[in-house]
C-alpha cells in the first residue's frame, strides 16, 4: 500500500511513464578536446547556494518511508549540501526538520488553504524556522486521482503520524486535514507577496502562457512539474515542455522536476535551460532503503554521474551547457 503511494500515478499513469520516456528519447551530444581538470557543479538559486544543480523535491510523509522520516532526509540533504523543500504534508514540523541539521538549506512547500489566517500562520512557522523561499504548489485544486490508492484504500496516515504543519494542538486529533482548494487563483499569488519577502516559486508550470504571466505576478522563480504524474494524467512530460517555458519566462529561473534518474537526466534539462532539477522519488526509495544513508547515497550517486557526464561532455561547469548539446532521437 505505502510502495503503491510512493510510486503511482494518476489514472493510467500516462504522464508517470511519460516523464522517463521523454528523458530517454533526448540524446547528449558531447563536444571534444576541451579539458578542463575540474568541474563547478554548484548553482546559486534565489540566494541560496546549493552544492550541485540538484536539489530533493517535496515529497509527502517520510515517516512511512522510514521511522525519522524527514529527519533522516534532512540530515542527509545537509550533507550533501543542497536545498530540501520540505513539504507542507511532512511528518515530521518544519521546525524539527531545521533544528535536525542546523544549517540545512531549507525551502518550504505551500499548499494555499482556503482559510488565509491559518495559510498565513503556516508561512510565518516556515519563516521562523529559516526557510528561505516558499515553493507554492499550484497545479492541485484537487487532488489527482490515484487509482491504486484507492484500490488500497490508502486515505489516511498510520496511527501515530500525522501533517505536523497543519497541528492546531498537542492532541493527536488537533490537526487540520490538507485541502486542495478549487478556488487559488492569481489574486492568492498577490496576497501572499504582500504577506512575506520570501521569494516566491510556482510549482506545477506546464503552459507557456502561465510562465508569461508568472513572470508579470512577481514571482521569483518557476518550477516546471507535473507532480511526478499524479495530479492531470496525459499532462506532457516535463522535460518536453521545459524549452517554452524557459523561453516564456522572461528571464525568471526555471526549475524542472519529473523523471530525473541518472546524471545525464540532468544535464539534459540543464542544457534545455533549466537552472536546477529536483528529485522526487529517488530520494523517499534511498529513505526507505537504508535511511539517511539511502539518502546520502542517492545524492551521492547523482553528484559523482553530473560531474562524470559533464567530463564526458567537454564542459567544466553547468553553465557550459546549452540546447547544441541535445538532440531528440525517435
Ligand atoms: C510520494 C510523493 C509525495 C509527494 N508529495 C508532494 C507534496 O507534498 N507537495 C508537492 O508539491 N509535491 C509533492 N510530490 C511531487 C514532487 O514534488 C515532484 O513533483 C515529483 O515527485 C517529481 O517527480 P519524480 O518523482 O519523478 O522525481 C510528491 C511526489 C511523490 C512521489
Ligand atoms: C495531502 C498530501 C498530498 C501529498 C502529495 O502532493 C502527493 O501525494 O502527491
Amino acid at each position: 500500500m505505502y510502495y503503491d503511494y510512493f510510486a503511482g500515478g494518476a489514472g493510467d499513469e500516462v504522464t508517470l511513464r511519460a516523464n522517463e520516456a521523454s528523458l530517454a528519447r533526448l540524446a547528449l551530444v558531447p563536444r571534444i578536446l576541451r579539458g578542463s581538470a575540474r568541474r563547478e557543479l554548484g548553482v546559486t538559486l534565489l540566494g541560496t547556494r546549493a552544492s550541485m544543480p540538484v536539489l530533493v523535491a517535496p515529497t509527502a510523509f517520510h515517516r512511512i518511508a522510514a521511522p525519522d522520516g524527514e529527519r533522516a532526509t534532512v540530515r542527509a540533504v545537509a550533507a550533501a549540501d543542497t536545498i530540501m523543500i520540505v513539504s507542507m504534508a511532512s511528518t515530521v514540523a518544519v521546525e524539527d526538520i531545521a533544528a535536525e541539521a542546523p544549517g540545512a538549506k531549507l525551502w518550504f512547500q505551500l499548499y494555499i488553504q482556503p482559510d488565509r489566517g491559518f495559510t498565513e500562520a503556516i508561512i510565518r512557522r516556515a519563516e521562523a524556522a529559516g526557510c528561505t523561499a516558499l515553493v507554492i504548489t499550484v497545479d492541485s485544486p484537487a487532488l489527482g486521482r490515484r487509482e491504486r490508492d484507492d484500490r488500497n484504500d490508502f486515505h489516511e496516515l498510520p496511527d501515530g503520524m500525522r501533517c505536523e504543519n497543519l497541528r492546531i494542538g498537542d492532541a493527536p486529533g488537533d490537526v487540520r486535514q490538507i485541502t486542495m482548494s478549487p478556488e487559488i487563483s492569481w489574486d492568492h499569488i498577490a496576497w501572499l507577496r504582500e504577506i512575506t519577502d520570501l521569494p516566491i516559486v510556482l510549482k506545477g508550470v506546464l503552459h507557456r502562457e502561465d510562465a508569461r504571466l508568472a513572470a508579470e505576478a512577481g514571482v521569483a522563480g518557476l518550477l516546471v512539474s507535473n507532480h511526478g504524474g499524479r495530479q492531470l494524467d496525459t499532462v506532457p512530460a516535463t522535460i518536453d515542455v521545459l524549452p517554452e517555458i524557459v523561453d516564456a519566462a522572461g528571464g525568471l529561473p526555471v526549475l524542472m522536476d519529473g523523471g530525473i534518474r541518472r546524471g545525464t537526466d540532468v544535464l539534459k534539462a540543464l542544457a534545455l535551460g533549466a537552472s536546477a532539477v529536483a528529485l522526487g522519488r529517488p530520494v523517499v526509495w534511498g529513505l526507505a532503503a537504508e535511511g539517511e544513508q539511502g539518502v546520502k547515497g542517492v545524492l551521492e550517486r547523482i553528484r559523482d554521474e553530473v560531474d562524470h557526464a559533464l567530463v564526458q561532455c567537454g564542459c567544466a561547469s553547468v553553465r557550459d551547457l546549452d540546447r547544441s548539446f541535445v538532440r531528440c532521437h525517435p
